[in-house]
């Protein structure tokens, strides 16, 4: 992004009658007063005065900027890396977005997941892609087990898919156990290279789960006839960065699926 943004301000400084080159320096990034130092320094091997005082940009403004569709502060982004940022990172409305629901088995996940997808494709216009557990396990992930390597295998394989939806700006909401917490931050740091994400910990407690037990496994894992079963036999690690928590013992199915809208449009993905 930053090379085609940086020949586009080349091309507007000769279209000024300025003539220029533009050297795209990778440097690291400090948020501080180390980077005026350091930009001048740069400056200096190329034998260019910084002509232009060397301005920190506001990162927080120019994300709040790009979530909303405001324009970016021009004292800070010319036209031309304005628009290459836009293009990169669009409105939220109109920006890729993975909805990661992660719980144990029997917690709501899916059923909450197929609510949500119903709702968006009625309400945002946008496409909407559902990655459920199961469905992936038969398809994607056919052959993968449930030891951790498997899991890890499984849960990346949906990451890769959600991610490529987003960078598409579509709009994919993906419902796998997900115990792993590195694995659920591979697949948030995939997401956010193109698209937002959002992780909803259905935290049905694992009494309320087994005591649903709709497919028997509970009772069959209590039997030691599954092995590793999340919750039972094998660990499921509790996010301490979910951005909602939901616990389906406490609310119904709407109301599970309204929370989630609400936040979707709290946080600007979707109209209300
Ligand atoms: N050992 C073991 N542990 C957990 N779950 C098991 C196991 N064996 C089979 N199942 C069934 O597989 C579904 C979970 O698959 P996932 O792909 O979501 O799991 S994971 O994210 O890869 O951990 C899960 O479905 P859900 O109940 O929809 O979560 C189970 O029905
Ligand atoms: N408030 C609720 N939210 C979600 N599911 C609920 C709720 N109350 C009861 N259930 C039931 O719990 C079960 C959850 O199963 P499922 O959605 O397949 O879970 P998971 O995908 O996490 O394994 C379903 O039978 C669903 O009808």
């Amino acid at each position: 992004m930053v090379v085609p943004a940086a020949l586009a301000i080349r091309d507007d400084l000769r279209a000024d009658g300025r003539e220029a080159e533009v050297v795209v320096v990778p440097a690291p990034r400090y948020d501080d007063e180390r980077d005026d130092a350091l930009a001048a320094t740069v400056a200096r091997a190329y034998g260019a005065e910084p002509a232009l005082a060397f301005r920190r940009p506001d990162h927080a403004a120019l994300h709040e900027a790009l979530n909303t569709g405001k324009e970016l502060p021009a004292e800070d982004w010319p036209a031309a890396s304005a628009a290459a940022w836009r293009r990169w990172r669009p409105a939220r409305p109109e920006r890729g977005l993975v909805v990661l629901l992660t719980g144990l088995s029997g917690s709501g996940k899916s059923t909450v997941a197929r609510a949500v997808v119903e709702r968006l494709a009625e309400h945002s216009g946008r496409t909407v892609t559902l990655l459920d557990g199961d469905v992936v396990r038969r398809n994607l992930s056919a052959g993968l087990g449930f030891s951790r390597v498997d899991r890890d295998r499984n849960v990346r394989r949906i990451g890769f898919v959600a991610a490529e939806i987003a960078r598409h700006d579509g709009l994919a909401v993906c419902a796998p156990i997900a115990p792993f917490a590195t694995t659920r931050a591979e697949v948030r740091a995939m997401a956010e290279e193109s698209g937002d994400f959002v992780l909803v910990h259905v935290a049905t407690p694992l009494e309320e789960c087994e005591r649903r037990d709709r497919k028997g496994l509970y009772a069959r894992a209590r039997a030691g006839t599954i092995p590793e079963f999340t919750g039972i036999s094998s660990p499921y690690e509790i996010p301490e960065d979910a951005d909602l928590v939901l616990d389906t013992s406490q609310m119904t199915i709407s109301q599970a699926r309204d929370l989630v809208m609400e936040f979707l449009a709290e946080g600007g993905w979707v109209t209300r």
